[in-house]
């Protein structure tokens, strides 16, 4: 269905081909999984798929990409339309209405479908993705994660032969993201659609892939069977990490298979010592000196009470996971700690002062947002820019910022403008502006989205480190390996109101929305990672 041949591309700039002899083919209603560290090109590979390269993007397209046939450098995505469907990384860029059912509709009537069809699927597709409370809704009052089923709800109604999808469950609940594979599922194995998709979150998708595209940078890219190219893939999800531990062959991708499995290792880890995340380090201050505290708050989005009496307190050295589904009230509850949504009752405050009425001079000393979209926080021209004016606004040492990028993701290119970064590359930048100012309360609003294991890994140590300094670090984050990783605290939304708050393995241990493999596959024992067993074993074997 889907055929390369010898592709290549090569961005202006660019040192190196980004894509380097692509010769593959995927077959008509497969659901092929593309995989590999941040910028590797998988982007840039779907881009050749759906059209979008070179049209769109600049840059040189080697050899040739057909899909059902048609050549996609002679097709320009909207000679696609009615072939390829195409989600990219960035729902808010997609949007070509104002409201969700404008929006569902959309691309069938470009093509001019008849109106009792598309009727009908608007109302199957807002069923299928839990979208008809929203139906009338603008998308600028969506949170991320409706914004993200939107938008592969408009792909989805035209039913397209093809699907590429970029990351199309970074912004989803857990709950969601299973709904929306499992849609997928069904189109490939009832209609025959092909879909390619790209995701680093591979501890949600792998099982779902018939084959797996492994691109690495310098190496050529693999084609395979899941199970063969998780055996030496760089990335990988927790239950393969476990299972190369253990030993298992063939490799379990599944955690009911790795469970079957686990008999062995279970009995070897009885009465072994379990390490979880360091405890909070005694603050300087008194630790009962909050740094931050809401109190019954009420903030109302539009005629939407989003939080609805929310009790909350920081402290220092404290890392937070903030959870819950799509909607929830998360992206809110952080904006409310930095003023951007004043109390419509009860009260925030942060260092002692009410965020909605500090000046952001101040402010920023107090507390800083990685948002969600990190182009909100990028103005610069380039990376150097903009490390320069965070430096500069944060009153640090000038480098401060770059040395920070460079901790997270060695070798960004110095001039490139942030604009034509890679998404992962994109956060690590926004984190290290953030991070520059050093404040006392970090918060991150979906910190991991875009970023692959060793990003991730790396983040974890960062955000440890200045835990163990004193800041309190709060993330909402759909990533339950992050906050297993990471979290010495966990806190659960649901519809405006904390329904959960305590340690980490307390509040994610049997749940099945927020439990990490390695607890699902370990239980009842209270393993949450990879790195906690591996540090078990290595002690049991001294
Ligand atoms: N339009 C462009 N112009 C110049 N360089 C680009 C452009 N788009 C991407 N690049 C570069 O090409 C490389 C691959 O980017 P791409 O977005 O394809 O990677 P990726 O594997 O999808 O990364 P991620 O997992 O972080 O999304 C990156 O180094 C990026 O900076
Ligand atoms: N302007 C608005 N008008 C109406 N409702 C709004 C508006 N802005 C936000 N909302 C609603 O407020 C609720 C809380 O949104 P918020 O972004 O805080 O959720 P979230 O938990 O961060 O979600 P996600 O996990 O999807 O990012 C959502 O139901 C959202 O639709």
């Amino acid at each position: 269905m889907i055929t390369f041949e010898q592709v290549g591309v090569q961005y202006a700039d660019a040192t190196a081909p980004t894509l380097n002899g692509v010769d593959l083919t995927i077959p008509e209603g497969e659901l092929c999984l593309l995989v590999g560290p941040s910028g590797s090109g998988k982007s840039t590979l779907l881009g050749t798929v759906s059209g979008l390269v070179p049209h769109f993007t600049g840059g040189v397209l080697h050899g040739r990409v057909t899909v059902g046939g048609r050549d996609t450098r002679e097709h320009r995505p909207r000679d696609l339309a009615d072939l390829v469907g195409t989600v990219g990384q960035d729902p808010r860029a997609h949007f070509v209405t104002d409201a969700v059912e404008d929006e569902l509709a959309y691309g069938m009537e470009s093509l001019g479908l008849p109106p009792d069809v598309m009727r009908r699927r608007v109302e199957e597709t807002l069923d299928l993705l839990g979208l008809a409370d929203l139906r009338r809704r603008a998308l600028t009052s969506l949170s991320g994660g409706q914004q993200q089923r939107v938008a592969i709800g408009s792909v989805l109604t035209v039913h397209p032969r093809v699907l590429v999808l970029d990351e199309p469950t970074s912004a989803l609940d857990p709950g969601a993201a299973e709904e929306v594979l499992a849609v997928l599922q069904r189109l490939v194995h009832d209609l025959g659609t092909t879909v390619l998709m790209a995701e680093h979150r591979l501890e949600r998708v792998v099982q779902y892939a018939d084959q797996v595209l492994l691109l690495t940078p310098g190496a050529p890219p693999v084609l395979g069977e899941p199970a063969e190219v998780m055996a030496h893939s760089p990335v990988h999800p927790p239950v393969v990490g476990l299972g190369r531990l253990a030993g298992w062959r063939p490799l379990p991708l599944t955690v009911r298979d790795a469970r079957r499995r686990a008999a062995g290792l279970r009995a070897r880890l009885d009465g072994a010592r379990l390490n979880g995340p360091r405890p909070p380090a005694p603050s300087a201050a008194s630790p009962a000196t909050p740094l931050a505290t809401a109190s019954r708050l009420v903030v109302r989005r539009g005629p939407v009470p989003a939080l609805r009496g929310v009790d909350l307190t920081l402290h220092p050295g404290e890392v937070t996971a903030l959870m819950g589904r799509n909607g929830a009230g998360k992206s809110t509850l952080l904006g409310a700690l930095v003023g951007l949504h004043p109390p419509a009752s009860g009260s925030v405050t942060v260092g002692g002062r009410t965020p909605h009425r500090t000046r952001p001079a101040e402010l920023i000393r107090q507390v800083g947002l990685v948002p969600q979209d990190p182009r909100d926080l990028l103005y610069g021209e380039s990376v150097t820019a903009e490390c320069a004016s965070a430096d500069r606004d944060a009153g640090a040492e000038p480098g401060t910022c770059r040395a920070l990028v460079e901790r997270l993701l060695p070798g960004l290119d110095d001039t490139a403008h942030p604009r034509d970064l890679s998404e992962g590359q994109r956060l690590t930048l926004a984190l290290a502006v953030v991070l520059t100012a050093r404040p006392p309360l970090i918060l991150l609003d979906e910190p991991t989205r875009g970023l692959d294991y060793a990003a991730k890994a790396r983040l974890v140590e960062i955000l440890r480190d200045l835990a163990a300094e004193g800041h309190a670090v709060l993330l909402a984050t759909h990533d339950v390996e992050l906050a297993a990783e990471l979290s010495h605290r966990t806190a659960v939304l649901a519809d405006g109101e904390i329904v959960a708050d305590g340690p980490t393995p307390d509040v994610v241990l049997g749940s099945p929305a927020f439990a990490p493999q390695v607890a699902k596959i370990l239980a009842p024992g209270r393993w949450l990672t990879v790195h906690q067993v591996a540090e078990a074993l290595a002690e049991a074997a001294e």
